[in-house]
């Protein structure tokens, strides 16, 4: 890509990139730019994050028994909001929602095509301590018929089955980074005009890091595969010891893992059998951008994108990042299966 398309406005990408994509009818387009929209507000209050009326709890739990913080809340409203206020999704489903929600979907003058899932604020432990948070989206095409109620097999597709996917991170700059299905471009907002511009086309993860993200707080509940693989990256061995960073914000890990290269793991463990990210609004965006990224993304064995869903919150362990650390883990998952 040209120098010249930098700083193509995220606008102007959609419109000129719209035809590139197999389904193109403009639908998609206004989905992401009320995305992108959304994403904006949002970030106006995410800034705000430190003043007394924005941080803390909301007082509510969500059906996976966590505490709701009030940005959890707040951002959750705002991209519902967004987008059914504009007609373009039939169905949306939310970490902060018990059951999806359908947007008019039995009017059927309803010809929209696409459902939603969105974790509206990642990294909630970090919301209170001004450490990067971030939001996270995936869109599918409806199986069931245009003009019917969604249901539910709206939702659990396959993540191979997604037409899009994406995060925006609220940290020292707020960026927009997605794909169609034709690679993944980084788009970073100018607060001062609140236009994002494209800064990161054509991200790619390098094959090889020396980073490693994985909350070693619960090492010993690991599988001895994962405990392996974390000591093969401690070791003083070739480009080894690796460095281990971990925000505790997918989004940012995954982001600075993209950039720099590098693995991240949230594993099963003897605490959490299934571990603890989500299969439909975490594991299977953060999957698609990292495989349209070049890197890879499994639970230790399957790769998640293939994995079939059987709940709208399921949780799997999940392995990502830089295609051959991402192998070398598997490997040591493979060959300590006890
Ligand atoms: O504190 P832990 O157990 O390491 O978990 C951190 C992980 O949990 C998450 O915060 C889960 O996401 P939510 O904040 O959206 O619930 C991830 O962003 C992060 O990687
Ligand atoms: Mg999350
Ligand atoms: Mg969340």
């Amino acid at each position: 890509m040209s120098n010249s398309k930098l700083n193509q406005t995220l606008g102007e990408f959609i419109i000129e990139n719209q035809s590139s994509f197999k389904y193109s009818s403009g639908e998609l387009s206004r989905l992401i730019n009320s995305i992108r929209l959304a994403a904006k507000v949002v970030n106006h209050e995410v800034n705000k994050a430190g003043l007394v009326d924005i941080i803390g709890a909301a007082g509510d739990t969500n059906i996976q028994g966590e505490d709701q913080q009030k940005l959890d809340v707040y951002a959750n409203v705002k991209f519902i909001q967004t987008m059914t206020k504009r007609n373009i999704v039939c169905g949306i489903a939310s970490e902060e929602e018990d059951d999806f929600i359908a947007i008019n979907s039995q009017d059927e003058n309803n010809q929209n095509k696409y459902v939603v899932l969105i974790d509206p604020l990642d990294g909630s432990s970090n919301i209170d301590v001004n450490v990067s948070v971030g939001t996270i989206f995936s869109v599918f095409r409806r199986v069931t018929p245009v003009g019917t109620p969604v249901t539910i097999d709206d939702f659990l597709q396959k993540g191979n089955k997604q037409v899009a996917a994406g995060y925006v991170v609220y940290g020292t700059s707020t960026m927009l980074v997605y794909t169609t299905g034709d690679g993944v471009n980084g788009f970073t907002l100018n607060p001062a005009i609140g236009t994002f511009y494209l800064s990161h086309p054509n991200m790619e993860f390098p094959e090889n890091g020396n980073i490693y993200s994985v909350n070693e707080g619960n090492y010993i509940h690991f599988p001895v595969g994962i405990k392996k693989y974390i000591k093969y990256c401690q070791e003083e061995e070739g480009d080894r010891p690796y460095t281990s960073r971990y925000i505790g914000s997918l989004v940012s890990d995954f982001h600075r893992n993209m950039i720099k290269g590098g693995i991240y793991m949230y594993p099963k463990s003897s605490k959490n059998a299934k571990g603890k990210l989500r299969l439909l609004y975490e594991c299977n965006p953060m999957a698609f951008l990292a495989e349209q990224a070049k890197g890879k993304a499994s639970d230790g064995f399957t790769r998640i994108m293939d994995i079939e869903p059987t709940e709208l919150h399921e949780r799997v362990p999940f392995i990502c990042g830089s295609k051959n650390m991402v192998e070398k883990a598997e490997e040591f998952m493979r060959d300590n299966t006890i």
